[in-house]
């Protein structure tokens, strides 16, 4: 059985083992389950972040992911940690002083596009993260712009492990053994290799439901960042696997080329709303195996008859960059394209070539996440996503009750 979390009565400010090794500084940020300050290591001036996590879950799988990414040049560096069990622990990570919704903000403002090298380069080491993570089969699961930090340098790096899972026992090292990888992505993919414990995240409380659901070992859809949320997600799948990231990538990927959220959804069925818009509706022909999904038959949607299409989301771009995102943003979990075929597309072979790192321009600051900027990333964390409140700031969309669930009907 789990225990239950740490009182929260404890201070990182008075906590002996921390201040004989670091100095507290402001603090940086906070998250639904941790507060982040700027350090200084007393023993070579280092500036460090501090991370105070307040939840047992999440520091416990950011530990772990992080010790298995250890060395990986675009993953946030772990340090050291400190953990009694009688007190939220306090990560040691490098600190990073901006991240790519800082980027996207700026370059918004500024209205001006990125340009293509500076994409590139961004994205590749985006990529490069991620296929670290995946080749450990570390599932992230909260992937999005403001996860993704970025050293004064231009090094950028997957940070925000809390919801990760690992899906396996190390050992198996993908890149070379790519059938053997292959083979427990398939086994992923058939849904019998998981276990996994509960969940929770901004829009989405951590529930004795959930720790149930643990046991029985299935994951919970209740995951990751509304706008960044695979259909599957949405459609309360609690047997996926990496693909979920890979979606979340494709997001991630429009909103550099556009410099506006993808799917920025108010709720969780406007979300599946918009992505429908997009994308037409999800049935056996788009996915085989979609009708499985617990929700499906819950949430009904009329037909649309000419969807939008990701070209229509991604104007004045090029035919390269609109297949790019079509690989990953698709229904089906196993048509999504693995960071690892990504980084060899032909894409970031052609001109204009990738910049280098030390060619980007990094923002000087980074932005404050209650901002108003196009993306409205503070606009989510005050979201609340219980069902009744699906049906609020709905716009258009006319949706009734049916006997087994609901009925959505596109204007
Ligand atoms: N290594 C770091 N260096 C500098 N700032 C950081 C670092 N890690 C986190 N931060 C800052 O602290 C904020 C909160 O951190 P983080 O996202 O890891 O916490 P969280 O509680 O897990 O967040 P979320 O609510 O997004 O799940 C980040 O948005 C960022 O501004």
């Amino acid at each position: 059985m789990e225990m239950d979390p740490p009182p929260k009565s404890w201070s990182i400010h008075t906590r002996s083992e921390i201040i004989a090794k670091y100095e507290v500084m402001e603090r940086v940020g906070s998250g639904a389950y941790a507060d982040v300050y700027r350090g200084r290591r007393l023993s070579d001036g280092l500036t460090v972040a501090l991370k105070e996590i307040h939840d047992y879950q999440s520091a416990f799988r950011e530990i772990d992911a992080l010790q298995l990414l250890e060395g990986s040049p675009n993953v946030v560096v772990l340090h050291e940690y400190f953990w009694r069990e009688d007190e939220d622990a306090v990560l040691v990570l490098e600190f990073l002083r901006t991240d790519l919704a800082t980027v996207i903000a700026d370059t918004a403002k500024a209205n001006q596009p990125l340009p293509a090298g500076e994409l590139k380069c961004w994205m590749i080491q985006i990529l490069s993260g991620l296929d670290a993570c995946h080749r450990h089969m570390v599932l992230h699961r909260d992937l999005k712009p403001s996860n993704l930090l970025i050293s004064e340098h231009g090094l950028l790096k997957i940070a925000d492990f809390g919801q990760a899972r690992i899906l396996m026992e190390p050992g198996i090292d993908a890149s070379n053994n790519h059938e053997e990888y292959s083979r427990v992505l398939d086994d992923i993919d058939n849904k019998d290799t998981i276990t996994s414990t509960h969940d929770g995240n901004a829009t989405c409380n951590t529930s004795d439901v959930d720790r149930e659901e643990e046991e029985l070992g299935c994951f919970t859809s209740c995951v990751g960042t509304r706008w960044f949320r695979a259909p599957e997600l949405l459609y309360g799948s609690r047997n996926y696997g990496l693909e979920v990231d890979l979606w979340s990538l494709g997001c991630i990927f429009a909103e550099l080329l556009t410099l506006q959220p993808l799917f920025p959804g108010t709720a969780d069925i406007d979300q599946l709303s918009r992505i429908i818009g997009v994308l037409g509706n999800l049935d056996e022909n788009a996915w085989a195996a979609c009708s499985k999904l617990p929700d499906y038959g819950i949430i009904s949607f009329s037909k649309v008859e000419n969807p939008a299409g990701l070209e229509a989301c991604l104007p004045n771009r090029s035919p390269d960059e609109v297949a790019l995102v079509k690989k990953l943003v698709c229904y089906d979990p196993a048509k999504r394209a693995t960071a690892m075929e990504l980084l060899h597309d032909k894409y970031f072979s052609d001109e204009p070539l990738p910049v280098l790192v030390s060619e980007l321009r990094v923002p000087l600051t980074r932005k404050e996440q209650d901002g108003d900027s196009p993306g409205g990333w503070g606009d989510i964390n005050d979201m609340d996503s219980d069902s009744d409140s699906q049906f609020d700031e709905f716009g258009p969309l006319n949706i009734t009750r049916t006997g087994t669930g609901f009925s959505i009907q596109f204007p």
